[in-house]
C-alpha cells in the first residue's frame, strides 16, 4: 500500500486576474479552491491512475473539511490527525505569470504530532510513504526525521519530496525516490547549475548521499532520472500550459505509483512525465484520460 503524509495540507485558492494593478482594487476574471499540498496532490494523482492509497497528515477547521469532503468524493481513504486551528490557505495569483502566497499552516500540539507518529506503526516491509511538502513551523524543523524513524523501524520505503536540510538529513536513510527540480538542486549544494552534465552531477551527489532513485524535473524540458546503473532523459510532450501547481506532485504519483505496480524505472519515468505534463495542460491536478493521451509522445532514453 502507498501511503501519502502531508504535514501542511492547504486550500489552493486560484484567482485569475486580467491585469494586476497593486494599491487598486482588483476583480477576478475567474476563481477556483482545491484541495492542495503536495502529499494530497500525490494521493489524488495515485488514485486517479487506480493505485490505492490512504492520505496521512494534519487537517483542521472549515478549510480541513473541505479537502476530506473533495477527497472523499474521489473515493481516496483517508486518515488525518484533527487539528484545532483551520488548514491553512494558499492563493495562487494568475496575472499573465503564477505568484504564489503559502501560508504558515496551523499550530499542531505534541498531542497530535504523536497522534501521526503512532499511525505509521501500522506500516510493513510492503508499504511505501510519500513525505511531501512543507513543515508547519509548529512542528520544528526535524519532524520528518521522527516520522523516518519510525518508518525505517518498520521495514517500509519512503519517498521524500521537500527542500533545503529536511531533505539532506533524510538522504542517509535511504529514500527510493528524491524529485528536486533543477532549481532547487542547484540551491541544495549552493551552485550555479549550467547544463545537463553539471545536473547529472549533482544528481549522482544525491545517489553517494544515499537516495536509491534521483528524478531531477526541468518543467517544459522534461526530466532526467538519475540511478546507479543509468541516467535516463525523458521529453515533454507537446500541449498547452494552463497551471503549473501540482505538475511535480503529479510527476512523483506517476512514477511512484509505476514503479510499484512494475519494478520499471523506465515505465515510471514515462508515467511520470506524462502525469506531470497532463496536469500542466489542466486547470486541476490531471484526468487519467489526459495522462493516458499523452504517454506514447514521452520518449525516454539513455544518457
Ligand atoms: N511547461 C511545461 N510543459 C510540459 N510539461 C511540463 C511543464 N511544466 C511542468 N511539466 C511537467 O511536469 C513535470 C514536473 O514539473 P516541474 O519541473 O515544474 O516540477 P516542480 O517544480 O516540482 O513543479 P511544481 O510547480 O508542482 O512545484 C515536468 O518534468 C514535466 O513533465
Ligand atoms: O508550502 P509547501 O508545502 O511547500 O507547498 C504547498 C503547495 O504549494 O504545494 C502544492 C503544489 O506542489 C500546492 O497544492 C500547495 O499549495
Amino acid at each position: 500500500m502507498i501511503y501519502t503524509v502531508t504535514l501542511n495540507p492547504s486550500i489552493d485558492y486560484i484567482v485569475e486576474v486580467e491585469d494586476l494593478k497593486l494599491d487598486a482594487l482588483n476583480r477576478m476574471k475567474r476563481d477556483l479552491k482545491l484541495p492542495g499540498g503536495k502529499g494530497i496532490n500525490v494521493s489524488r494523482i495515485l488514485s486517479r491512475l487506480g493505485v490505492e492509497n490512504t492520505a496521512w497528515g494534519f487537517l483542521g477547521g472549515f478549510t480541513g473539511r473541505f479537502i476530506e469532503d473533495v477527497l472523499k468524493s474521489e473515493s481516496i481513504v483517508t486518515d488525518f490527525v484533527n487539528v484545532q486551528d483551520d488548514t491553512r490557505i494558499n492563493i495562487k495569483l494568475k496575472h499573465g505569470g503564477e505568484t504564489e502566497i503559502n501560508g504558515q499552516g496551523p499550530q499542531i500540539g505534541d498531542k497530535e504530532a504523536h497522534a501521526l507518529v503512532e499511525k505509521l506503526r501500522a506500516l510493513t516491509e510492503e508499504d511505501i510513504v510519500v513525505l511531501s511538502g512543507s513543515v508547519p513551523p509548529s512542528l520544528g524543523g526535524s519532524f520528518y526525521d521522527r516520522l523516518i524513524a519510525v518508518i525505517k523501524e518498520r521495514g517500509a520505503k519512503f519517498v521524500i519530496d521537500t527542500t533545503g536540510d529536511a531533505l539532506l538529513q533524510a538522504l542517509p536513510h535511504g529514500p527510493l525516490l528524491v524529485k528536486p527540480n533543477h532549481h532547487e538542486l542547484a540551491e541544495l549544494f549552493g551552485v550555479e547549475i549550467e547544463g545537463q552534465e553539471d545536473l547529472i552531477k549533482y544528481g549522482r551527489k544525491l545517489l553517494e548521499k544515499g537516495a536509491k532513485n534521483v528524478l531531477i524535473s526541468m518543467a517544459g524540458d522534461g526530466a532526467l532520472l538519475v540511478t546507479e546503473e543509468q541516467v535516463y532523459h525523458a521529453n515533454v510532450p507537446k500541449g498547452e500550459v494552463r497551471n503549473s501547481v501540482g505538475a511535480g506532485d503529479s510527476m512523483i504519483a506517476g512514477f511512484v505509483g509505476t514503479l510499484a505496480k512494475t519494478n520499471n524505472p523506465l515505465e515510471a519515468l514515462r508515467t511520470g512525465t506524462a502525469s506531470g505534463s497532463a496536469t500542466a495542460f489542466s486547470d486541476d491536478l490531471a484526468e487519467r484520460a489526459k495522462i493516458d493521451s499523452l504517454l506514447s509522445q514521452v520518449q525516454v532514453n539513455p544518457v
